[in-house]
Parts: C-alpha cells; sequence; structure tokens
C-alpha cells in the first residue's frame, strides 16, 4: 500500500524538486495549479491514480487526452513533463508520473491558500490507457445530484467527499460550452445577475464562442478558500453539476456547512484528496515506472 516515506531513501530531493518546478509554473500562470489539480482528479477517476491521462495517444490505442471531458480541456501536460525531467536529474528511474500528479496537484493547492496534507507515494504508472473508460467515468457537467453520488460512491468516495472534492471549483476557469445550457435555461436556479454576468461572455447560440472562459469561483478564482461554497448558497454556481449541490437536495446542509466555516472545508478537502489518491493504485511490480510521461516504456 501507499506511504508517505516511499521515497525517503531512495529519492530524498523528491518533493523539493517537484515543488520548485511547480511553484514556477503558477508563478508563470496562476491557473496552471488549478489545471494540476484537475489532472489528477482526471486521472484518479479513470482505472485509478495511474498516471494513464498522460499517455498521449498512439497507432495501437486511443488514450485519455481525446476523451470528451479532457479534449481542448485538460492542460498542465508540459507542466509535468517539466517536473519529470528535473525529478529524472535527481533520481533517475525511480519515480513514477502517477506520484508526480499527486505531489503536483498536493502543491498546487497549497501554493493556492488551501490546505496541506502529506501525500501518500507508490503508485506506478499504468502500461496502457482507455478512452472510453474516460468518457464514462469522469462525471459530465450536466450530472444530476444523484448521478454525482453515483459516480463518486462507485469508486469508494462518500456524498460528503464529492461536496468537498467539488470545492476544487474554488480555483480555475470553464468553458462557456461547459456551462451554457446552465446559464440560459435553468436561471430560476439562479440570482438574475449572475446569469446576466456570465451570458454577456457566453453567447445564447452554439458554436459561438464556445471557448470563451468564466472563473468557477466567481470572487476568487486564483485562490484556494471556501468561497465556492459561498457563490452556492447565494444561488451564483456557474456549472449545473455545481449548483445541483446546493438545489434543495441532500447536500444543502453540507454545502452550508462548507460555506460558513472554513476550516471544516479544508480539512475534509484534505482527507477526501487522500482517499481519492488511494483509488486502486499499481504498487509492487504491477505497471512501470516511465521514463517520458507520454510514453510506455
Ligand atoms: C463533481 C463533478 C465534477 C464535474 C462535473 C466537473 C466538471 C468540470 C468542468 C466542466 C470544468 C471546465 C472544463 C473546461 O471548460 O475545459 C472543470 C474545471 C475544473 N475542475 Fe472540475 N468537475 C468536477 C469535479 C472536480 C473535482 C473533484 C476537482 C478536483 C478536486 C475538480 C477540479 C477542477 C478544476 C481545478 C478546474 C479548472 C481547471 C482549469 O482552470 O484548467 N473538479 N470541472
Ligand atoms: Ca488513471
Ligand atoms: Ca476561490
Amino acid at each position: 500500500s501507499l506511504s508517505t516515506e516511499f521515497y525517503s531513501s531512495s529519492c530524498p530531493k523528491l518533493l523539493d524538486t517537484v515543488k520548485c518546478t511547480v511553484e514556477a509554473a503558477i508563478k508563470k500562470e496562476t491557473r496552471m495549479g488549478a489545471s494540476l489539480l484537475r489532472l489528477f482528479f482526471h486521472d484518479c477517476f479513470v482505472n485509478g491514480c495511474d498516471g494513464s491521462i498522460l499517455l498521449d495517444d498512439t497507432s495501437s490505442f486511443k488514450g485519455e487526452k481525446n476523451a470528451g471531458p479532457n479534449k481542448n480541456s485538460a492542460r498542465g501536460f508540459e507542466v509535468i513533463d517539466a517536473v519529470k525531467s528535473a525529478v529524472e536529474k535527481v533520481c533517475p528511474g525511480v519515480v513514477s508520473c502517477a506520484d508526480i500528479l499527486a505531489i503536483a496537484a498536493r502543491d498546487s493547492v497549497k501554493i493556492l491558500g488551501g490546505p496541506e496534507w502529506d501525500v501518500k507515494l507508490g503508485r506506478r504508472d499504468a502500461r496502457t490507457a482507455s478512452q472510453s473508460a474516460a468518457n464514462n467515468g469522469i462525471p459530465a457537467p450536466t450530472s444530476t445530484l444523484n448521478q454525482l453520488i453515483s459516480k463518486f460512491g462507485a469508486l469508494g468516495l462518500s456524498t460528503k467527499d464529492l461536496v468537498a472534492l467539488s470545492g476544487g471549483h474554488t480555483i480555475g476557469q470553464a468553458r462557456c460550452t461547459t456551462f451554457r445550457s446552465h446559464i440560459y435555461n435553468e436561471t430560476n436556479e439562479l440570482v438574475t445577475s449572475f446569469a446576466q454576468t456570465r451570458q454577456s461572455n457566453c453567447p445564447r447560440a452554439s458554436g459561438v464562442g464556445d471557448n470563451n472562459l468564466a472563473p468557477l469561483d466567481l470572487q476568487t478564482p486564483a485562490s484556494f478558500d471556501n468561497h465556492y461554497f459561498n457563490n452556492l448558497v447565494d444561488r451564483k454556481g456557474l456549472l449545473h453539476s455545481d449548483q445541483q449541490l446546493f438545489n434543495g437536495g441532500s447536500t444543502d446542509s453540507i454545502v452550508r456547512g462548507y460555506s460558513s466555516n472554513p476550516s471544516s472545508f479544508f480539512a475534509d478537502f484534505a482527507s477526501a484528496m487522500i482517499k481519492m489518491g488511494d483509488i486502486s493504485p499499481l504498487t509492487g511490480s504491477k505497471g512501470e515506472i516511465r521514463k517520458n510521461c507520454r510514453s510506455v516504456n
């Protein structure tokens, strides 16, 4: 099983090396912290946290990068490459890409002001990836609350984990195409002024402005805080799936709790990230330690 000490003798400089490269990337572009956090989520939800999302397509298999939830959307692969080369310089052939992603996600949250946790390590890298598993496993922004609960439940994550982890939307951006129908057709769930603000940069007609960006947290998209939950209580959730967490259902009370008590959100987010990081890792002699995160050895 995974352990926080996994590389302490085989690569004592690992954590400092990763942090240094992630810090530089976030300094260059704040949004990168959000993108790295999301990459880890999209890895863990497809055959576990095994670095599968990092593999480029080849002639013999279709990887996950072009699955619906990732295409024109998942970003940060160059940063993971940069971290991997820095790590290979200090301890060649020792550290998996899956673990690098877990550390990069943890560091991103911390650098942007969120909670800290000791990251468990010892994952190995998959030798394959699955486009169809990515399409089926990663929840869509059109999901209902029940669909979200069951997608998380299928991976051993509770309803509370679902709400806490959705708090990842306290940072980062979404494209118009992912929230258009919510801001035009579900205005009954939203405060009018918010729907209007978002409509102003996301035209109603599909195909127009599809890639225009809006912040997932309208207040502090570059800080990891609990404002995402305040927004939901104020009926200013950007995605349909966000507002589903506070729309008269069973999760309203959890959202209210996190909106009034930031430290309970931080504590629950940290434990849910550790739980998500534990989803079916490859350990022992399974998988491999990739030399290049984009391809199998
Ligand atoms: C609950 C189900 C979830 C759904 C339906 C969902 C959906 C989405 C969508 C549609 C986007 C915008 C993508 C784009 O327009 O390109 C997004 C962005 C993002 N998601 Fe989620 N997400 C969910 C859960 C999570 C979780 C669990 C995390 C992390 C713990 C997370 C972290 C992020 C981050 C940080 C961004 C912004 C990325 C960036 O700016 O590059 N999401 N999500
Ligand atoms: Ca995976
Ligand atoms: Ca925020």
